[in-house]
Order: structure tokens, then sequence, then C-alpha cells
């Protein structure tokens, strides 16, 4: 892996974290609990500022005690008013100030807003030649080729694992272990909520009740409707196709059909007809070579690949030239711990990629 620009004044690792909800808090407990996960252990960060919209932010340029500001989140629902590094700074102040080797994005996904403002905070710190890392799908839905670009322009890394299936490698699986393969068409069950709430309906719950146990979680969107009515899927078939088809789809232009409409009853009359609903995403190129993509509800067969996978599961086909066809598949439970870890992976690579 090659090496890139900027090293500030070398060890540690110095983060801003732009957003620190339910992923944030999760790489943070990680980090806390060494002797389970002793693989990330060794990774020494100094956490320079934590960004929330309302629970207050986080600054301190020899980096804030991480212990004491999870305890804070979690007692209190916010940091403290006389924690001594409280500061009100905003996501795209903090980018344009802070010190820091590189901006973790992870506030939540706007459609509306077209991806916005994750968008401009890692723009920020790419400007300034510094790292940035996204589990926000948004600046690689809509501003993909611009921010390769800049990085590329700045000697930054622009890093995105976590935004699609987690920490599932797919962008480093398709980037670093298939060179000269090319990807031709890209099809799976991308958003974990929907899959799991379509199980839900199965056992009789109700859309809203199921959706609750997804937020309970914490692996539903801020806003729900986003996993339902297959905003998520469009998005993520967008970063894809954008990252391993070499496009520019952006989640407008993706065909989706949600699947709010759904009843306990219209999923089971399914079943009586050997039948299973998924959201499934799709992005190939038309004869005349234009990129398109889908995220839409389908009805399968029973025995159909996808209707197997289960749960909160997702998984992926990658259809190619020159190694056939690869399925990636993600099972085993709804812990946010694989999405923490994808920016952890993130960050390792970064360290290593910047030879601390
Ligand atoms: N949860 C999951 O399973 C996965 C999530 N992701 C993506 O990771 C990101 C984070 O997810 P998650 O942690 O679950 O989300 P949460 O909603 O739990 O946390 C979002 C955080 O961002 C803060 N925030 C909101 N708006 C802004 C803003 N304008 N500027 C700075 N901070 C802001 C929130 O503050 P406050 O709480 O005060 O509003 C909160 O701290 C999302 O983009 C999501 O799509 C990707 C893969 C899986
Ligand atoms: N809401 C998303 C979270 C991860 O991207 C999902 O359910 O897949």
């Amino acid at each position: 892996m090659s090496r890139v620009g900027y090293r500030g004044e070398g060890h540690p690792l110095r983060v801003l974290f732009v957003g620190f909800g339910n992923v944030g808090r999760t790489a943070g407990e990680i980090l806390q609990d060494p002797k389970r996960y002793p693989g990330v252990a060794d990774l020494d960060l100094a956490t320079v500022g934590l960004i929330t919209r309302t629970r207050g932010c986080l600054a301190n340029p020899s980096g804030v005690d991480l212990p004491r500001a999870l305890e804070e989140l979690k007692t209190r629902g916010r940091f403290a008013p006389d924690h001594p590094d409280r500061t009100d700074l905003d996501g795209l102040t903090a980018a344009r100030t802070l010190d820091y080797h590189v901006l973790v994005e992870i506030s939540p996904l706007n459609v509306a807003a077209r991806g916005e403002p994750a968008i401009s905070h890692v723009r920020a710190a790419l400007s300034r030649g510094r790292h940035a890392v996204t589990a926000n799908k948004g600046p690689v839905a809509w501003a993909h080729e611009e921010l390769c670009a800049l990085a590329e322009e700045k000697g930054a890394a622009f890093l995105k694992e976590t935004t699609v299936m987690d920490g599932v490698p797919v962008f480093n699986l398709a980037e670093r272990c298939m060179q000269g393969c090319r990807v031709l068409e890209i099809e799976g069950i991308l958003n974990s909520t929907s899959n799991w709430v379509l199980a839900g309906l199965e056992e009789g719950l109700s859309l809203e009740a199921a959706v609750r146990v997804a937020q309970e979680a914490g692996i539903a969107e801020a806003d729900p409707s986003h996993d339902l009515e297959g905003w998520d899927g469009a998005v993520k078939v967008s970063a894809l196709a954008n990252g391993l088809m070499g496009g520019e789809l952006t989640p407008d232009q993706v065909e989706r059909v949600g699947m709010s409409h759904l009843t306990p009853e219209t999923v089971a009359s399914a079943r009586t007809r050997g039948r299973r609903f998924k959201m499934l995403c799709r992005a190939w190129r038309d004869e005349e070579g234009v990129l398109k993509g889908r995220s839409a509800l389908e009805e399968l067969p029973l025995d159909h690949f996808y209707a197997s996978v289960s749960g909160a599961g997702a998984a992926l086909t990658l259809r190619t030239d020159l190694l056939h066809t690869i399925r990636v598949v993600e099972e085993g439970g709804t812990s946010l711990v694989p999405t923490a870890y994808g920016v952890l992976s993130d960050l390792l690579a970064l360290r290593d990629r910047m030879n601390f």
C-alpha cells in the first residue's frame, strides 16, 4: 500500500470525529476493551475533537479523555456542561480549524440535502491535505469523483469501507485484491434494517413494531424511511457503482420501490405462493454504456439465493470479467461492532500508510 501525505508530528494518530452517535460510541468502547479486541489495541489514537449536533462538542489538542466522554454520554446523554474541553465549534468549523490527521465523518445520512453537510466536512479536511474516513454514505454517493480528485491532488486519503456492508471489506476487496479485473454488474441486499423488518413482518410484527426493534438496535437510519423506501439501498448502490464501476451514479437516478406498504398479511400471502419479499439493489450498464441503478422491493421464489439472506444480514454479488461471479455474505446479528470496526480498520490502514 502506498504511503500518503500529511503526517503532522507523527504519533499518536490525531482524529476528529464529526458525529459521535451509535457508531462512534461503539468504536470508542472497542478501543476501551483491549482484552476483548486485542487486534486493534495498538491503535494509538488522540481524539482531538468530538462533534455532535445536540449533545455538546469537545476539543482538546492533546486528545480529549475518551473514557470520560463515553461515560458522560452514557449517563447523561450529553457531555457535561462543566466538561473542561467543551467547545462551541460546529462540524465544518472544526474540520477547517482543528489540528488533526484524520477527519472521521459519522454524522447521519441526509438524503434531502444530497449528502450535505457531510460532503462539506470531508471536502474541508481534504482541502487542507488531511485524510478523511467516512461511514456516512452521502459523500461517496453524491461527490465521489470530486472528493477522490481532491484527495489525489492534496496527497490525502479518502477511505470509505464502512459505507456498504458495515466493516465487511467490499471496497478493499475490489480495490486491493482484484487488480485489472472489471466489475460489470452489482447486485445485493444492502440494507439490513429492511431485511430485518421483513423478517419481523413474517413473524407477525406490525411494520411500526419491527422498525422500533431495528431502531433500538441502532441499525436503522436516523430517518428510518430511508431504509424502508429504498433510499439507503440507492445510496449504497451508487457508492458501490461509483467506487467499483468507475461511475457517477447519484441516488436520485436510482429507480426505487419501497416497502412501507407491506403488512404481516401481504407477507404471509406471498409465503403461501412460495415467495418471499426482499429489497434488492442492482447497478449495471445499459447497451449505450450508461450506468443504471435500482433499489426495489422484489418477490423472489423461496429457493432463490437472496431469499435465504436472513434477519439483519446482507449479501453482495459482483459480476466481473476476469473472476466470473463473486459473492460476499454478512450474517450473524445486529451488533454495531462490525460497523465500528469498519471505521477502525480504515484508521489502522491509514496509520500504516502514514508509517506511524
Ligand atoms: N448504524 C449503522 O448500522 C450504520 C451506520 N452507518 C452510517 O454511519 C453514520 C452514523 O450512524 P450512527 O452512529 O448510527 O448515527 P447516529 O444518529 O446514532 O449518530 C449521528 C451523530 O452525528 C451527530 N450529528 C447530527 N448532525 C450533525 C451535524 N450536522 N454535524 C455534526 N454532527 C452531527 C449526532 O448528534 P446528535 O445525537 O446530537 O443529533 C450524533 O452524534 C450514518 O451516516 C449512517 O448512515 C453506516 C453503516 C452502518
Ligand atoms: N440503516 C443501514 C445501516 C447501515 O448502513 C442498514 O440498515 O443497512
